[in-house]
């Protein structure tokens, strides 16, 4: 692949420190994500994937390494997590296991609220929300609450929220550990399918194995470190994709 990365994680190390001892969630990591790609982080628990997750989301510093996006060093140690928030906001979309939605907003006010925030004007924040939302299978449920939506659906709410405002690079966290097999294989064929069209990166931490095929790459985690990295490319993926996002 000749396109630069959108993420690249160096060397990411994230030490605590627990009274005399050293706790080392992360210790030594890098992998890159690039344009188009659903990178797959697996492993036990305890292995340091949500500790991954947090560092590369610009949520945590590392205490070692560093992460740069598109290029550029934007997180080291000793930086500053309060002046990461907006270049957050607009770089990286996150999925996390439960939706976590508004209860007393609509789907499309869910969506919407985070263009709103972001300064767009609420008509035209609610039109992008209800085309993403039809793009996302949920033309017919615009005006439910989350307590009238499925778990599959309140989840691809959430995508669609963390994908409104365009971000090149989607995280999700164990985004189909609530839902049933079928509603977990649409989830990470939904995934795939914006990789495929969008062109995000994604990176999602799961348990799942039976969605395993839909990824690109899997990087397993042990003991804070990467110990396995399988290419999982078209050739081994069945020819049919799902359609457009
Ligand atoms: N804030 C913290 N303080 C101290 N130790 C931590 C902290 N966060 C994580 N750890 C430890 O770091 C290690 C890695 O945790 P992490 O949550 O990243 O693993 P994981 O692979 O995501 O696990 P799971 O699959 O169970 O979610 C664990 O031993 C955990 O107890």
């Amino acid at each position: 692949m000749t396109r630069s990365p959108i993420l690249s994680v160096r060397d990411a190390a994230r030490h605590y420190q627990s009274g005399e001892t050293v706790i080392r969630a992360l210790d030594g990591v890098s992998f890159d994500v690039f344009p188009g790609e659903l990178v797959g982080i697996v492993g036990p628990s305890g292995s340091g994937k949500s500790t991954m997750l947090l560092i590369a989301g610009l949520l945590e510093l590392p205490t070692g390494g560093c992460v740069a996006f598109e290029g550029e060093i934007v997180s080291r140690p000793g930086g500053s997590i309060a002046g990461l928030r907006d270049f957050r906001r607009r770089k990286i979309g996150f999925v996390f296991q439960k939706a976590n939605l508004i209860p007393f907003l609509t789907a499309a006010e869910n969506v919407a609220l985070v263009l709103q925030i972001d300064d767009v004007p609420a008509a035209a924040a609610r039109l992008h929300a209800e085309r993403l939302l039809a793009a996302l299978g949920l033309g017919e449920r615009l005006d439910n609450r989350p307590a009238r939506l499925s778990g599959g659906e309140q989840q691809r709410v959430a995508i669609a929220r963390a994908l409104a405002n365009d971000p090149p690079l989607l995280l999700a966290d164990e985004p189909t550990a609530a839902l049933d097999s079928v509603r977990g294989r649409q989830v990470m064929e939904l995934f795939r399918t914006i990789a495929d069209v969008r062109q995000a990166g994604i990176v999602v931490v799961t348990h799942d194995n039976r969605s395993l095929d839909l990824f690109d790459r899997l990087v397993e985690f042990s003991d804070g470190r990467i110990v396995a990295v399988t290419d999982n490319r078209p050739a081994a993926r069945p020819a049919s994709r799902p359609g457009a996002a």
